[in-house]
């Protein structure tokens, strides 16, 4: 179970969420651009410091301003893809994979025996010795996801996987993601603007406006606050085929639990 409770300062407001993943559940976060989503993936995986809050993975505290408690994002076990891909461009696939393992100083026949295997599993075998700057953008999107699971983390934020994917291939990694999600039976969160994507691959789903959760609930709940006009932000093309439009959102809603518009 992941609970955060975090504010942090930015530029234009102050994101201030409140969210909670269960083990095994699938959160996706929703909302137009600068709302804040990455952010919150970035404050969970300890890139960035709340200024205040707590933030809380199983047992343990990651971060919480009143113990003054901060683990950093090397000492926590998160797999992390980000949605600009973030890997070493001259380094090879199997040495960019390896690379969270190396900081955490994992034997060497381990890492060698981990990475092979995630390789194997993602159909990135063959690639093992290209490196990752001579790749199309769905195979670094691949690398940057098996560089996430090969970590065995207590916890997935995966940031758009699925931007840089051609239409052909999506179908396979959806569903592919889809099966490693539910395997992993790891609270996950997923950033995407795809509402197929977001039906397709979570069990809840989360509007974020302005750094503040305006909506949170089943699949279907929130679709049909959009439906009845409480979200206008995702109102345009029907649940299945394609992007969300990024229009100002101009309806609210009470939030969790009960979904009540303002
Ligand atoms: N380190 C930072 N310091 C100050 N402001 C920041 C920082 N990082 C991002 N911001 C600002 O915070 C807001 C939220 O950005 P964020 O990238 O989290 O949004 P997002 O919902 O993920 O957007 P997108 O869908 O475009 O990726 C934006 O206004 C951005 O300019």
């Amino acid at each position: 179970m992941l609970s955060v409770r975090a504010v942090r300062h930015l530029r234009d407001f102050t994101l201030d969420v409140t969210l909670s993943v269960r083990q095994g559940e699938t959160l996706v976060l929703i909302g137009e651009n600068g709302a804040g989503k990455s952010t919150v993936l970035n404050l969970i995986s300890g890139i960035l410091t709340p200024d205040a809050g707590e933030i809380v993975l199983g047992e343990r505290t990651l971060y919480s301003s009143e113990e003054r408690i901060d683990v950093p994002a090397e000492s926590r076990k998160i797999g992390h893809l980000f949605q600009s891909y973030a890997l070493f461009p001259h380094m090879t696939v199997f040495e960019n994979v390896a690379f969270g393992l190396r900081c955490r100083k994992v034997p060497r026949p381990e890492i060698a025996s981990s990475v092979a295997n995630q390789l194997a599993a993602m159909n990135l075998a063959d690639l093992s010795d290209v490196n990752v700057g001579r790749l199309s953008g769905g195979q670094r999107q691949r690398v940057a996801l098996a560089r996430a699971l090969v970590l065995d983390p207590d916890i997935l934020l995966l940031d758009e996987p699925l931007a840089a994917v051609d239409m052909r291939a999506q179908g396979a990694m959806r569903k592919e993601l889809h099966d490693r999600i539910r395997n992993a039976g790891i609270p996950c969160i997923v950033v995407t603007h795809n509402l197929g994507d977001a039906l397709e691959l979570g069990n809840r789903i989360c509007l974020i406006e302005e750094g503040r959760v305006v909506a949170d609930g089943a699949p279907e709940e929130v679709l049909s606050m959009r439906d009845n006009g409480f979200i206008a932000s995702f109102a345009g093309p029907g649940p299945h085929n394609g992007l969300m439009p990024r229009a100002p959102i101009t309806g609210h809603c009470g939030g969790p639990p009960d979904f009540q518009p303002l």
